[in-house]
């Protein structure tokens, strides 16, 4: 059994900074003192000792739009481990009549070439007894979060009845309900209006889905979750109008979760004005990119708390890919990548500006998505017993972001020319050292699935409460003569 000695740095977790060592035994956390000794030893001087990030929204190899994303399990989880983080859960994506076990075994032949641990949220893409009967059998092999569209009408969206029927499904089975809320009828018609107008080029798809159809289909999830009395986790909340839904529903006592992405929080609009056709089509993402204002509200609310978790939505596409949609914004495929970008980012221009302390970037990149998601203090955490997802954290270290020198399969970077200060010295997974001074060592493969729980303190909690609060007859001594 090979052991590990991180000497010399300083913890960071959610809620505690302070100098010890840490020793890795057989991929485990197995001691944290002073003055630890007998093993190899990883000099962290002048380091942040971290739990790795956990990246709760990839897509990698999905297919969509009439293609796959570039990125793989491969290629994208190479490229987080380079910035940091040691998790992602993907989206098994059943297509509209596939079963979900079905989707499940397709995404499990895809994984098995990571480089890191990985789990997966379900898609409800479809609606029947089937999905019904299956969705016990995915939360039993620990996949407990499932993901409904809003958006992409005559794909991937499901209605109402549909959401509402999924929502009271996953309350009994005690998963977690997750929604991507944009309205998608809203969204159809102002696109083939747009069309129609001689709007073809990818500022359309930014006009075609503005602020207000994330906060209305925002406001009906937040609505049917709480009819259903589930928990319920917003994805790539990109705006004030989402997160206002959002926030009301937790100060109203609602256990909703907010996501932003870090392209939202460093990257605006005017990505969608350049002149250049291929410039604006490779941000093409779903939300689009907001204005300042947006983006000051997504920043308060990581330091406010009224938004939980820090994701990429990573789905990259090529330049080629991009392209399909020449002439038609509708036909460009949806999706940026970022994996590897998250954690530089979010310390550049969050930690180093004072939007969020060093601790609240531990959380939304990290222990939050643990503890939501079910696998904390497997994850997440930097404490005795935890696997040895750790990165150590250089604050000097800096780079200029450039494609030429990304992990990621595809041809260029959203984050091009951004300069970032705070990268890995190390990366360990699972005890594993897969980033050595900016060195990757790759090991395909190594990664593992990680099943999580169901019924979590959340679920026990709400329904309990939606027990004690349900709506019961009124006992009477009699019931007045039928007046006809
Ligand atoms: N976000 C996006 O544009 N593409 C990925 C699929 C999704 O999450 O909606
Ligand atoms: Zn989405
Ligand atoms: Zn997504």
């Amino acid at each position: 059994m090979t052991t590990t000695i991180i000497k010399n740095g300083t913890i960071v977790t959610h809620d505690l900074t302070y100098r010890a060592d840490v020793r890795v035994d057989g991929g485990k956390i197995t001691e944290i003192g002073a003055n630890l000794s007998g093993g190899t030893e990883l000099d962290a001087t002048g380091c942040y000792v971290m739990p790795g990030g956990i990246d709760p929204h990839t897509h990698l190899e999905m297919p969509f739009m009439g293609t796959y994303s570039a990125d793989d399990f491969e290629s994208g989880t190479r490229a987080a481990l380079a910035g940091g983080t040691t998790m992602v859960i993907d989206f098994a994506l059943p297509s509209p009549g596939q079963g979900l076990l079905d989707a499940l075994q397709m995404w499990s032949n895809k994984s098995t070439r990571a480089h890191c641990d990985y789990s997966y949220h379900m898609a409800i893409t479809w609606w029947s007894q089937q999905v019904f009967d299956e969705m016990k059998e995915v939360t039993d092999r620990g996949i407990t979060s499932f993901k409904h569209f809003l958006a992409y009408k005559g794909a991937l969206m499901v209605n109402d009845d549909e959401l509402f029927a999924s929502f009271r499904r996953l309350r009994d089975l005690g998963g977690l309900a997750m929604v991507h809320a944009e309205n998608g009828d809203v969204v159809a018609e102002l696109s083939a209006k747009l069309l129609a107008d001689g709007n073809s080029g990818p500022e359309g798809h930014a006009y075609s889905r503005p602020p207000q159809v994330e906060g209305e289909a925002t406001n009906r999830a937040i609505m049917i979750a709480d009819m259903a009395g589930v928990p319920l986790y917003v994805v790539h909340t990109s705006c004030e109008d989402s997160h206002e839904a959002i926030r009301r529903a937790r100060q109203q006592g609602k256990r909703v979760y907010g996501e932003p992405l870090i392209q939202h929080l460093t990257l605006d609009e005017s990505e969608y004005f350049n002149a250049d056709w291929d410039h604006a089509a490779r941000r093409v993402m779903s939300p689009p990119f907001r204005n300042k204002m947006h983006q000051d509200s997504l920043w308060a609310g990581l330091s406010a708390g009224s938004l939980s978790v820090v994701a990429t939505d990573h789905c990259a596409f090529t330049t080629d890919q991009k392209r399909f949609g020449a002439g038609d914004f509708t036909k460009i495929p949806n999706g940026t990548g970022g994996l590897e970008d998250r954690m530089p980012m979010l310390w550049t221009y969050g930690v180093m500006t004072g939007r969020i302390t060093m601790n609240e970037f531990v959380a939304v990149t990290s222990t939050n998505v643990a503890k939501i998601f079910g696998m904390y203090p497997r994850k997440g955490a930097i404490s005795v017993g935890s696997d040895a997802d750790i990165v150590v954290w250089d604050p000097a270290k800096s780079k200029t972001i450039s494609a030429k020198h990304q992990q990621s399969a595809i041809d260029y970077n959203v984050f091009e020319g951004k300069a970032v200060t705070g990268l890995p010295r190390y990366t360990l997974t699972r005890g594993r050292v897969a980033v050595n001074d900016g060195a990757i060592i790759g090991a395909e493969g190594h990664g593992e699935f990680v099943p999580r729980a169901a019924n979590g303190p959340v679920n026990t909690a709400l329904s309990a409460w939606k027990d004690l609060t349900a709506p019961r007859p009124i006992q009477r001594s009699g019931i007045p003569a039928s007046g006809v």
